[in-house]
C-alpha cells in the first residue's frame, strides 16, 4: 500500500437517510505531508516507559479534547464529497458459534503467527503445529463453550454494537455503513472486505474493538488487513485510517466508571470492596522482547479509570492481574488465579472483578471469571463476589466510539502527522501500512530465551530440551498428518482416514 493522500477538496453535499450535510472545503486544514508518526503513537509502542513519563501526555491529551472535538467535526465533513461513502470496519476476534466450530476456530487461532510465534526457520511448521494444538485443546475449550450455552456470543454482540454505532453516527450527522470483520471465525475479515467493495465505500475507518493494543489482537487483525489491501486494486485506492487503541478516551473511561460504580453500589459496604481488574494475559516475551505496548496501555487504562472513580469519591483499593494463560511459557504477571488466592489469604472480604481487555461478554467472562474465579475466590476466603458486565452496547461507550470515528475522519487518507492537532489527538491515527511499519521497525525478532548454553539442570537445558521435544512432536505430527498413520490416529486424537 502506498501512502494515500487526501483528495483535492471541493464544496459538496452528501445526502443520506440520516441527514443532509453541508460541506465546506475551506475548513480543510489537514496537512498531508508524511513525516513521522504522532508522538502519542510511538510513545505507546515502546511498552517500556515509566508511568511518570506517560501521565502528563495523557492529561494534556484529555485537556485538548474539547477543542479537538469541535474542530475535527468541521474538518471531517469538509473533506467529503457527494460521491463519498463512509465505512467503518470493526475488527474483532470471532468465536465458535457451535461446538463443532471449536476445533477449526482454534486451528485458525493457533495458525496465526502473531499468536504462536515460531522462529523464522520453523515457520513452515505453523499449520501442522496449529492442527496438533487445536485438536489437543478442543475438548477443554468445548467444555467451556458448552457451559455458556454451546457457542460464543461474540458474533451476536458485535453485530449489535455495529448497529448501535451506525445509529449513533447517524444521530451525529455522519451517515456510514458499519461492518464486522472477525479474525478467526465468521464473518471473516475477508467477507467484510468483499461487502465493503460491493457497497462502493470510498473512505474507511478501521476500528479494532480492543481498547488496548496488543500484537496478538489488533496487531494480528491489522496485519491480515494489510495483506488483503496489498493484493487488491480497489483497496489500494481506498482511503482509510486506523484507530489502533482508544483506552484513553474520556467516554470509554466514563462508561467503565459508570459500570463499576453501579456494581459497587450493590455491595452492603461499597467502600470496603477491592476492585479487581482482570485483563487478558499475553506471553511475557511479547512485551519484554517484542515491544508489545499492551501492558503499558493496560496500566494507564486502569490508572485513568481509578482517577475517574476518585473524582466520584470512590477511592477504593484496587489491583490488576492477568488471566487466561495458555501453554507452558511465562505470561504477564501477576496471574489472576494466584492473586485471588493471595487476596483471600490477606483477609480481603469483598471483591469486584472487572474484565478490562474486551468490550463484549465472552467465554472468559462468562465461564472463567463467573464460574472458575468466583469458585476459587469463595474457596480462598473471599466472602462477597461481584462482577462488572462487559460494555456491550452501553450508550456512553457507543457514543464515544462514534466520536472516535468522527474525529478520525479528517485523517482518512492523510496521515497529517505534522499537524499539531493530529499529533495531540486522543485518537492516535495512521494507515494500516504505516502503523505496522512502525510496529515492525521497533519490534525485534523474539530472541531465544537463553542464548548461552550452561551445563547441568539449568534453565538453558530445560529450554533446549523443551525445544528438542517440541521439534520431535512437530515432526511426528507432520508425519502423522501427511501419512494418516501414527500414535495420534491410534489413540483416536486424529480421525483415521478411510
Ligand atoms: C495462545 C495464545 C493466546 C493469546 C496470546 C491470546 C491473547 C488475547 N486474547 C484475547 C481475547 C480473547 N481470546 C479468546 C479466546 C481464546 N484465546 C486463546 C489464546 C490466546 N489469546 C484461545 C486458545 C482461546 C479460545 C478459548 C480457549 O480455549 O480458552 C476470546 C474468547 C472468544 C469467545 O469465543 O468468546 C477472547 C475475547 C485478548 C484480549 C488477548 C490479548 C490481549
Ligand atoms: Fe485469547
Amino acid at each position: 500500500m502506498d501512502l494515500l493522500l487526501p483528495r483535492s477538496p471541493g464544496s459538496s453535499q452528501m445526502v443520506s437517510h440520516c441527514s443532509v450535510i453541508q460541506m465546506d472545503s475551506s475548513a480543510n486544514s489537514v496537512n498531508s505531508s508524511k513525516t513521522s508518526l504522532p508522538p502519542r503513537y510511538s510513545f505507546g509502542w515502546s511498552g517500556k516507559q515509566s508511568k511518570s513519563l506517560k501521565q502528563p501526555l495523557i492529561k494534556s491529551s484529555l485537556q485538548l479534547r474539547t477543542v479537538l472535538t469541535s474542530k475535527t467535526r468541521d474538518i471531517s465533513t469538509s473533506s467529503l464529497s457527494n460521491d463519498e461513502k463512509i465505512g467503518v470496519l470493526l475488527l474483532n476476534l470471532g468465536g465458535p458459534e457451535t461446538l463443532e466450530d471449536v476445533q477449526p476456530f482454534l486451528f485458525n487461532l493457533f495458525a496465526d503467527p502473531d499468536i504462536i510465534r515460531l522462529p523464522r526457520l520453523f515457520r513452515f511448521l505453523q499449520k501442522p503445529l496449529a492442527q496438533f494444538i487445536s485438536v489437543a485443546r478442543a475438548p477443554k475449550s468445548k467444555e467451556g463453550y458448552a457451559a455458556i450455552g454451546g457457542g460464543s456470543p461474540l458474533r451476536k454482540i458485535t453485530d449489535e454494537q455495529a448497529e448501535e454505532l451506525r445509529k449513533a453516527l447517524c444521530e451525529k450527522d455522519i451517515p456510514a455503513k458499519v461492518y464486522v470483520g472477525m479474525r478467526y471465525w465468521h464473518p471473516f475479515t475477508e467477507e467484510a472486505i468483499e461487502q465493503i467493495k460491493k457497497d462502493g465505500i470510498t473512505k474507511l475507518v478501521v476500528l479494532p474493538l480492543y481498547p488496548q493494543f496488543s500484537i496478538s489482537t489488533s496487531g494480528s487483525s491489522l496485519r491480515l488487513l494489510e495483506s488483503i489491501f496489498r493484493e487488491d486494486e480497489y483497496l489500494v485506492n481506498m482511503q482509510h485510517t486506523v484507530i489502533p487503541s482508544w483506552y484513553q478516551r474520556e467516554g470509554y473511561i466514563k462508561a467503565m466508571g459508570d459500570l463499576i460504580e453501579n456494581e459497587l453500589r450493590k455491595f452492603e459496604q461499597p467502600e470496603k470492596v477491592m476492585i479487581f481488574f482482570s485483563a487478558h494475559g499475553v506471553p511475557l516475551a511479547y512485551v519484554e522482547e517484542a515491544g508489545d505496548p499492551y501492558k503499558a496501555e493496560m496500566e494507564e487504562c486502569v490508572d485513568l479509570i481509578m482517577e475517574e472513580l476518585e473524582k466520584r469519591r470512590l477511592p477504593n483499593p484496587y489491583t490488576l492481574a492477568y488471566q487466561s494463560r495458555v501453554g507452558p511459557v511465562e505470561w504477564l504477571k501477576p496471574y489472576t488465579d494466584e492473586t485471588i488466592v493471595e487476596l483471600g489469604q490477606r483477609g480481603v472480604e469483598s471483591l469486584l472483578a472487572v474484565p478490562i481487555s474486551f468490550v463484549s461478554e465472552h467465554i472468559e467472562t462468562l465461564e472463567e471469571i463467573d464460574v472458575e474465579y468466583k469458585e476459587l475466590a469463595l474457596k480462598s476466603g473471599i466472602q462477597k463476589w461481584g462482577r462488572v458486565p462487559a460494555l456491550g452496547c452501553q450508550p456512553t461507550f457507543i457514543s464515544d466510539l462514534a466520536d472516535a470515528v468522527i474525529e478520525s475522519l479528517p485523517y482518512v487518507g492523510a496521515m497529517a502527522v505534522s499537524n499539531l492537532e493530529a499529533r495531540q489527538s486522543l485518537v492516535p491515527l495512521g494507515s494500516v501500512e504505516e502503523l505496522l511499519a512502525v510496529y515492525d521497525s521497533q519490534r525485534r525478532e523474539l530472541p531465544a530465551p537463553v542464548t548461552v548454553w550452561e551445563w547441568g539442570w539449568t534453565k538453558s537445558a530445560e529450554t533446549w530440551n523443551g525445544r528438542a521435544a517440541m521439534l520431535a512432536v512437530v515432526v511426528l505430527v507432520f508425519l502423522e498428518v501427511t501419512t494418516g498413520e501414527g500414535f495420534l490416529h491410534q489413540w483416536g486424537i486424529l480421525p483415521i482416514s478411510r
